[in-house]
């Protein structure tokens, strides 16, 4: 009897200096050691509860127990691994469902999935026992959190506008996963795109959703050499970035395997859009390693760089460069003609109409400038390793051979006179009979034409009447490729010499509707175009 007692001691001699070191590791955030030693403390107290018969023996061992795993899921949450940890917060619920710490846990795990609404459970369950535990000031904040993300995901109503008011100055805003009315289809461009399910309204935000990985930096100001060895550094940090997110997550790994890979895309499967549904835990069961050639062909076909433009004014500089990886993103192809754009604010990117789309039409938004003529497009399409075949692009293709075009393409190339080549495209449009999007098609080719020639007063002077206005071009230009900022700029510089109507401004907002989408209220919009002009 008296060795027994005293192999009960040693026992709980052990593992008291188990659980009190497994807790040093984890205030010093070495999460792994940590894991290791509350697992073997963990599977030594699951051994006690099954030899126990005794019920206050059993609730001596339970409350460690329970806390040990509470703790090894704040460590496994640390190390991403989301999965492991929500079960470590259930079982450690099971044994006292009150278990404050446990529930912040798993709260903050929860939102980590995007599962809002059970998040909100979480700190509503917990704010409800603040009395016992204070903090609620910090709760308070989960709670508002979790409010505005459940919203967010329900309703597609995103709103960037105090963040932009404000001059950019707070940290970009907190943004849900959202899935709009879209699904992912068999794509007559190539594989598979996106599809509006129904009739969509420019502007309207279409897919939220945070990058697998990116990588980012500030370009140097210095020779083309360095500012291509400084893109190879970030490139190589994000491809890292991406392995790791693959090694730590079964589900992410699942989903990078379904992306295309530049080959056979028309056998890829087409997947079940609700696989992108914020939350959705189960579906795929990809568990196969994959070889990194083609993790780095995958991100070649997929990897997307932060649009400069929209970058900047987001709040980024000019020379800032950004490359990541935002998987439901990945499905949707390119056109010369696009519908849709994208913001990217911090790790998300927003992609949302950039024109008016019907029910059953594929989102397409552009890999690369679509503001230029068929000649730079082609080569751009080629560096992303596939013939464009939109709409446009054969428009333009059958066009090609006409004598008058070829013309143009030459006075575009060498000329001066962009007055007189501008001139001579709207003659030659007429002349053909074009109708409005093949008119907008071709002027958003030369669109840099008449830049030079809007951007000087003595120009616009010289060719008066006879060069359509740039609020005409722009409608024409949002009108068949969507909206753009470099066109909204020149028509609101235009418009600010004269006081503008309120016929003019409903124009402008409209333009700046399809260029930012309806995440920004009208006084956003007015402060980026003051930023902008
Ligand atoms: C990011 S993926 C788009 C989704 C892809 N179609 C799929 O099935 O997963 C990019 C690839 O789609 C194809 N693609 C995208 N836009 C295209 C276009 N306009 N014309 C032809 N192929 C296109 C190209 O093969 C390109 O490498």
């Amino acid at each position: 009897m008296k060795e027994e007692n005293q192999h009960v001691k040693m026992e709980e001699e052990m593992m008291n200096q188990l659980r009190s070191k497994a807790t040093e590791l984890l205030l010093r955030e070495e999460w792994k050691d940590s894991i290791e030693l509350y697992s073997h403390f963990i599977s030594l107290s699951q051994n006690q509860l099954l030899n126990s018969t005794d019920q206050t023996q059993i609730s001596k061992i339970k409350k460690p127990l329970c806390l040990a795993l509470s703790n090894r899921a704040e460590a496994l949450s640390r190390l991403k691994d989301f999965s492991e940890a929500i079960k470590d917060c259930d079982e450690a619920l099971e044994i006292d469902s009150t278990h404050f710490k446990t529930i912040i846990c798993k709260g903050k795990i929860l939102l980590n999935l995007n599962r809002y609404s059970m998040a909100l459970n979480c700190f509503k369950l917990a704010i409800s026992d603040v009395q016992t535990n204070g903090n609620s000031e910090i709760l308070n904040g989960y709670l508002e959190k979790c409010k505005k993300l459940e919203f967010q995901s329900r309703t597609g109503a995103f709103d960037l506008s105090d963040w932009i008011v404000n001059g950019f100055r707070d940290k970009s805003p907190e943004l849900a996963e959202y899935l709009g009315s879209v699904k992912i289809g068999k794509s007559g461009y190539s594989g598979r795109g996106l599809f509006a399910t129904k009739e969509i309204e420019a502007g309207t935000v279409l897919v939220v959703t945070k990058a697998v990985a990116t990588g980012r930096g500030i370009l140097p100001d210095s020779s083309e050499v360095s500012v291509e060895s400084a893109r190879l550094v970030m490139w190589k940090d994000f491809v890292d970035k991406v392995v790791e997110a693959i090694t730590k997550c079964s589900k992410t790994r699942s989903l990078i395997c379904t992306l295309a890979s530049g080959e056979c895309e028309e056998v890829l499967e087409v997947l079940d859009t609700s696989l992108f549904r914020p939350g959705t835990e189960e579906g795929l069961t990809v568990t196969e390693k994959i070889e990194m050639d083609k993790i780095l062909d995958i991100l070649d076909v997929n990897s997307l760089t932060e649009d400069a433009i929209s970058a900047k004014v987001l709040g980024k500089n000019s020379d800032y460069y950004g490359v990541g990886l935002w998987v439901l993103a990945s499905f949707i192809n390119h056109s010369c003609n696009p519908n849709a754009r994208r913001l990217h604010v911090g790790d998300h990117v927003i992609v949302h109409t950039s024109r008016d789309v019907k029910a059953g039409e594929e989102i397409t938004f552009a890999y690369f400038d679509v503001l230029s003529p068929l000649k730079k497009r082609r080569e751009l399409s080629k560096e992303w390793g596939f013939p464009c075949n939109c709409q446009r692009c054969k428009f333009e293709e059958e066009l090609s051979c006409s004598d008058d075009l070829r013309e143009i393409e030459v006075a575009f190339e060498f000329g001066s006179d962009m007055g007189a080549m501008i001139i001579k495209l709207e003659k030659g449009m007429r002349k053909a009979k074009m109708k409005g999007k093949e008119k907008g098609y071709l002027r958003a080719s030369y669109w840099t034409a008449f830049l030079k020639v809007y951007k000087l007063e003595k120009l616009v002077k010289k060719w008066g009447r006879r060069i359509p206005t740039a609020e005409a071009i722009a409608e024409s230009i949002a009108e068949a490729v969507g909206g753009d900022e470099r066109v909204l700029k020149v028509v609101v510089q235009g418009l600010k010499k004269y006081a503008i109507g309120a016929l003019e401004m409903e124009k402008v907002m409209k333009l700046g509707r399809g260029v930012y989408g309806k995440v920004l209220k009208k006084k956003a919009v007015r402060a980026l175009l003051e930023l902008s002009v």
